[in-house]
């Protein structure tokens, strides 16, 4: 809410309001969780449906990690920070690629799920479906692919606040998209 500025004393108010009313967060929290998994069901399996796997190791949250590894030309920083380049100016979608939070291995990328509606959900896998198709010879199964073990966050204690607050991007700004056509 208090992306673009501060949050008025109104608004504060009201949401003090409402969160000391614990039945109703009991209820809202519920139905967030329900909300999420639903939406996380619809998004990966739009992408399973393509041949795009994500990291399963985590149970909760608003992200997933998708692995586009095999669209990358080489498996260096330079050649993610290119397809990612791609991917907001050709195909329109605001993914943040792996480097920016410090990822040691190139091609994986970060989705929020969280903030979209179904319709934007819908043309998001589009999108999605049409980049696939363009690009169908890279994104053939691997004879053998092992999406879990490979990926190892490593950072150290300096570096945890920045990680987690502040996501470096390759370009300073990434434009906020939303997906329509
Ligand atoms: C860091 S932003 C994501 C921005 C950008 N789309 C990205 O992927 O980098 C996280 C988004 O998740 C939404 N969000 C946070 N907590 C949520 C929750 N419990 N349920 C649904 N959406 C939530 C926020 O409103 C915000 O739009």
């Amino acid at each position: 809410m208090s992306s673009f500025g501060l949050v008025s004393a109104q608004t504060q108010h009201m949401i003090g309001s409402m969160l000391s009313n614990e039945e109703y967060v009991e209820e809202f929290l519920g139905a967030n969780r329900a909300r999420l998994a639903e939406w996380h069901g619809a998004f990966t399996g739009g992408l399973g449906r393509v041949g795009i796997r994500c990291l399963r190791s985590s149970n909760a949250g608003l992200f997933v990690l998708m692995d586009l590894r095999r669209l990358l030309k080489e498996k260096i920083v330079e050649a993610e920070t290119a397809l990612w380049q791609v991917i907001i100016n050709e195909v329109k979608l605001n993914f943040s690629s792996g480097s920016s939070f410090h990822y040691s291995e190139s091609g994986w990328f970060r989705v929020c799920f969280a903030n979209m509606d179904d319709e934007t959900m819908e043309v998001a896998l589009g999108r999605i479906r049409a980049f696939v198709a363009k690009n169908k010879e890279a994104m053939k199964p691997a004879r053998k692919l092992c999406v879990q073990s490979i990926l190892k966050l490593s950072f150290s204690g300096r570096i945890c606040d920045e990680f987690i607050m502040s996501p470096r991007s390759p370009i300073p700004q990434s434009p906020l998209v939303r997906a329509r056509t």
